[in-house]
């Protein structure tokens, strides 16, 4: 696996055709030793405004949303986000794809709410006390105004997702990809979260194991072992899911219930 060259922003900028959405041409990636392909061969384009990537645990679900922010290279084949290849220009697509994780705690790295999203302003604006504004302005606009000042180790989950959201959000991305966001939130936070992504002007990729989220997206793919085995509109994609879960996925081998395994058999 190859992790981003800081190098690549001494590239000339690349031209992004907005709304091209994402492409993945014959996409494998290796692991970090090089050994074995976590994503396989995956061919495949995500230009809805809101795409659910479904899967059973260790399918490579996140890896694919990695490889389109460049945190992951491939090793054979191209990543494209609106027409730009990712390899290369990562920077610039860093600028242009936001990554939400499943835990906020990874990705707050300041101490508090204000400072995390004045540090993300700062590729946008120059001046420090016009970032403080807007940083206590986005904040106040989410409900987050009386935590501003506090301790991201004081909030609570849904509080600090609420945190990590603005915070990439700050920088007006075109695209927003969200590895297991509800993961963590109660019932409340977790409607809260959803009605919220359903105003975002972003195109959305959101990784989940909740599937009531995935059917409010328009496309679903779904990925085993690597590969994306199926693709469709998201509620269809959900059915057909809950029943691969039931019974078997097609490239898996049948094993009696209850014993199967992700990522131990291939078709
Ligand atoms: N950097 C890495 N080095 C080695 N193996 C990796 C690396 N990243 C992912 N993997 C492996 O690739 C497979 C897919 O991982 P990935 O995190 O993409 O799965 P996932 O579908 O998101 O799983 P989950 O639903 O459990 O989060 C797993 O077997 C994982 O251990």
């Amino acid at each position: 696996m190859v992790f981003w060259k800081k190098n690549s922003s001494a590239l000339p900028a690349p031209s992004f055709a907005q709304g091209a959405g994402i492409a993945f041409k014959n996409v494998t990636c290796m692991d970090s030793e090089g050994q074995r392909a976590i994503v396989s061969d995956v061919t495949c384009d995500l230009k809805a405004p809101s795409t659910a990537v479904l899967g059973l645990n260790g399918s490579g679900k996140s890896s694919l949303l990695k490889l389109v922010n460049g945190i992951y290279s491939p090793a054979f084949g191209q990543v494209l986000v609106d027409g730009v290849e990712v390899a290369g220009h990562e920077a610039a697509v860093r600028s242009r794809v936001g990554l939400l994780f499943s835990n906020p705690l990874a990705q707050l790295i300041m101490p508090t709410p204000t400072e995390d999203v004045e540090l993300s302003l700062r590729s946008i604006i120059a001046d420090p006390v016009e970032r403080k504004a807007r940083a206590l302005e986005l904040l106040e606009s989410r409900g987050l105004g009386h935590r501003a000042h506090a301790s991201v180790y004081d909030l609570s989950g849904g509080e600090q997702q609420l945190v990590a959201l603005t915070s990439v959000l700050a920088v007006e991305p075109s695209i927003l990809l969200l590895d297991e966001p509800t993961t963590l939130l109660d019932l409340r936070n977790r409607s809260r979260l959803i009605d919220l992504l359903g105003t975002l002007d972003q195109q959305l990729v959101i990784s989940t194991h909740d599937l009531e989220l995935a059917e409010t997206c328009q496309q679903a793919i779904i990925v085993s072992n690597g590969r994306v085995i199926a693709q469709g509109a998201g509620p269809e994609m959900v059915t057909i899911y809950r029943n691969w879960c039931a019974v078997g996925f097609p490239d898996e081998e049948t094993e009696p219930a209850g014993q199967q395994s992700a990522g131990s058999k291939r078709a």
